[in-house]
């Protein structure tokens, strides 16, 4: 199962062999083996769902120590524009961004380490999106960075008057009021 390194360290696209033939196609969305491959070793405890309409935003999200997450990222419907940032304090690019799109087309997925901020924007019509997390949901180390910080400049790929927020988002504060909360580590190296 192939994985590609990013432009920031511990961060990873998959991109899953697919079997095509004429019935469909195959291809193993997860594997454990793949990750112990490249010496990363995560147990996933949650599989998370989500559905939302076009023009969504949903984050910038992060969990807090010792509750932080790592996350195994898809969309099986639809397209998404998937970001994260990395808030990984002492990390030499901490603050910088990645973006990549998801689709139920490409079937690429995100490999996200603890001490990520992540969020997503509906490009398609409407999208479903899943991902693994490595830790349990918890409510009181929730965390989050607006969307629009000018500092972290995202395009989220489509224009301005179509983002959709929720108002808990909206609310976010921008990463430099928050970063004195930080306190993360890489929980695994990867040798890819
Ligand atoms: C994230 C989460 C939410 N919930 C509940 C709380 C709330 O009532 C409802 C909706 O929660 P939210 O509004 O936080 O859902 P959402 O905005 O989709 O939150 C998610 O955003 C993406 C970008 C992530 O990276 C995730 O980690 C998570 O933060 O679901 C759970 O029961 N378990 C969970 O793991």
């Amino acid at each position: 199962m192939p994985f590609y390194p990013t432009s920031i360290p511990d961060l990873y696209v998959f991109e899953p062999r697919v079997f095509e033939d004429e019935r469909g196609y195959f291809f193993e969305s997860y594997s454990e083996k793949a990750f112990r491959d490249i010496g990363l070793d995560i147990t996933f405890v949650q599989d998370n769902q989500s559905y939302s309409k076009h023009g969504v935003i949903r984050g910038l999200h992060y969990q807090l120590n010792p509750h932080a997450q790592s996350k195994l990222i898809r969309a099986i419907n639809g397209a998404i524009r998937d970001v994260v940032v990395d808030i990984r304090t002492g990390s030499a690019t901490y603050g910088q961004t990645f973006s990549i799109d998801l689709t139920a087309d490409n079937k690429k997925q995100l490999f996200v380490p603890a001490g990520f901020a992540h969020g997503f924007c509906v490009l398609s019509e409407t999208a479903t999106v899943m991902y693994k997390c490595d830790a349990f949901w918890n409510k009181e180390a929730e965390g989050g960075i607006r969307f629009d910080d000018p500092a972290l400049n995202i395009d989220w790929g489509l224009p301005f008057d179509e983002l959709v927020l929720n108002q808990k988002d909206f609310d976010l504060p921008l990463l430099a009021d928050c970063q004195n909360n930080f306190v993360y580590e890489a929980k695994a190296k990867a040798v890819v």
